[in-house]
């Protein structure tokens, strides 16, 4: 059971606030003023905080920071006036946790309830590390900061159905991310519509987006559904929104600001609730300064922004990959899994990756391939000008650091006993990758090279998970 508080000048509703929280079992209290918000909150244990912005002594908003300080730290979710959006923003950049608007339902303020309180179980449960909360990430592979961040901001915006805008360079996984904010969000069971933006025809880029009526223009024989209404209930993301036409824009943002639009050639309008999930890799910014992007539709669009680092600035991540591709293109092709050589992981670390994970997994796959029945893959395996690049910037890098080294005694050692089983072990595993290359990963041949008998060569590579399949 969590402790709940509403902080809401208006009788109605925190009574419905807490009738809410009553009902998933948590305990709730209620406060009409700031001061008296505040006060309870630094006396009592409080999980999560309900605040209104406008109360009689003073903003919300402004008090937000001191409340998300108090003794028990809670969560903060801001409820806000109906269709105000930079309310919502503001809640949201302020740190609170979510936003509702006042009036939602009552399976809108559950979801958030039920979200915030998930987020923080896990949160104190993993006792201040910043991680990520529980959340579908099916097919996301990573555990890195940087990566675990942007985790988090999925699960923040999964809660609300405010605009979502994925910044990353090609092949970072923004349409990953913008699948994983529906299948957190609670339109996951409905429509999750895709429009490419970049490969929308100009002269039929409102039919497909708003549909049209029979005879609605030449070819028009039937009436046609646009993606619009087909995303009725669920997600729309509109991938490289920046390549939206400045004049379907304008169209654009009124479907945004009134949920209503007229399809080609119709006499009515027709109404559709989609929530809006967009991803570029434009610097909208700039494109709003040269005036080939709407500022308000930019508004619109940016209530949370995920930005999604390229795989070079997580080479932490590189590891995890491509043992979950090595193993799926295995199995894809009827293959054994396969181990890998330090030197083949060390090279996908050092490459610098231009097309992000979209290139890593054809770079897998390719390399799988490449080996096919060997049992462990080598640097040599991968393809010759990601070597190329790898070894022409640690020539750079060494001639770099070729000035002399400011000598000075370490502040830290391990144990003498540790630091010599480290060296033993990295040098046994050099040792059998250097034997599985000379080979050409044949057994008999490697333990004729080695004198090791085969059992014994089986199970080193198994203890340096160089050979997965034995
Ligand atoms: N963290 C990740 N874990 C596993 N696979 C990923 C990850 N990020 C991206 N991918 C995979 O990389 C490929 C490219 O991702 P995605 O299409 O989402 O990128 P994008 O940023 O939308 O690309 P573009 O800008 O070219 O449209 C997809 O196959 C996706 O599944």
């Amino acid at each position: 059971m969590a402790k709940i508080l509403i902080i809401d000048d208006e009788e109605t509703v925190c009574q419905s606030m807490s009738l809410v929280g009553k009902r998933a079992g948590h305990e709730t209290s209620c406060a009409r003023t700031l001061a008296a918000g505040c006060q309870l909150a630094s006396e009592g244990d409080f999980d999560l905080v309900f605040l209104d912005v406008r109360l009689p002594d003073g903003n919300g908003l402004e008090m937000l920071p001191r409340l998300a300080q108090a003794p028990s730290k809670p969560e903060i979710v801001i409820m806000t006036g109906y269709g105000d959006p930079a309310g919502a923003e503001l809640a949201i950049n302020s740190g609170a946790w979510d936003y509702i608007e006042k009036g939602s339902s009552v399976k809108d303020i559950t979801l958030s309830l039920v979200r915030a309180l998930e987020y923080r179980k896990q949160k104190l449960s993993l006792s201040g590390r910043q991680e990520v909360v529980a959340l579908k990430r099916e097919n996301i592979i990573g555990n890195s900061p940087a990566l675990t961040a942007c985790l988090d901001a999925v699960a923040r915006a999964a809660v609300s159905d405010a605009g979502v805008l994925i910044l990353g360079e090609t092949g970072s996984g923004k349409e990953l991310f913008a699948r994983a904010v529906h299948q957190n969000s609670k339109r996951s069971d409905r429509p999750f519509i895709v429009v490419d933006c970049a490969s929308l025809p100009e002269t039929l880029v409102e039919s497909l987006l708003f549909g049209h009526e029979k005879g609605a223009f030449t070819g028009a024989e039937k009436a046609r559904d646009g993606l619009i209404s087909q995303a009725h209930g669920g997600t729309l993301f509109l991938d490289e929104v920046g390549e939206l036409p400045f004049a379907t824009q304008k169209a654009f943002l009124r479907v945004l600001q009134e949920r209503r639009y007229r399809p080609v050639g119709g006499q009515r309008e027709l109404e559709s609730d989609f929530r809006l999930v967009a991803a570029t890799n434009r610097n909208l910014n700039q494109m709003v300064e040269a005036g080939t992007f709407r500022s308000d539709l930019l508004f619109r669009l940016s209530t949370f922004v995920i930005e999604l680092p390229p795989l070079r600035e997580r080479s932490e991540d590189i590891k995890e990959l491509a043992r979950y591709y090595m193993d799926k293109f295995c199995e894809n092709n009827g293959l054994s899994p396969k181990g890998s050589c330090p030197e083949f992981m060390e090279t996908l670390q050092a490459y610098s990756w231009p097309g992000n994970v979209r290139e890593f997994i054809n770079t897998i796959e390719r390399t799988v391939l490449t080996a096919r029945e060997q049992p462990v893959l080598f640097a040599q395996h991968l393809p010759t000008q990601i070597r190329v690049q790898v070894t022409q910037s640690a020539v750079n890098h060494h001639e770099i650091a070729a000035a002399p080294p400011q000598l000075s005694p370490p502040s830290q050692l391990p144990k003498l006993n540790d630091f010599r089983d480290n060296v033993y072990t990295q040098a046994e595993k050099q040792y059998l990758c250097d034997l599985m290359a000379l080979a050409q990963n044949d057994i008999a041949t490697a333990c004729n090279l080695s004198g090791l008998s085969q059992s014994r060569l089986y199970a080193l590579l198994k203890i340096h998970d160089l050979h997965r399949s034995t």
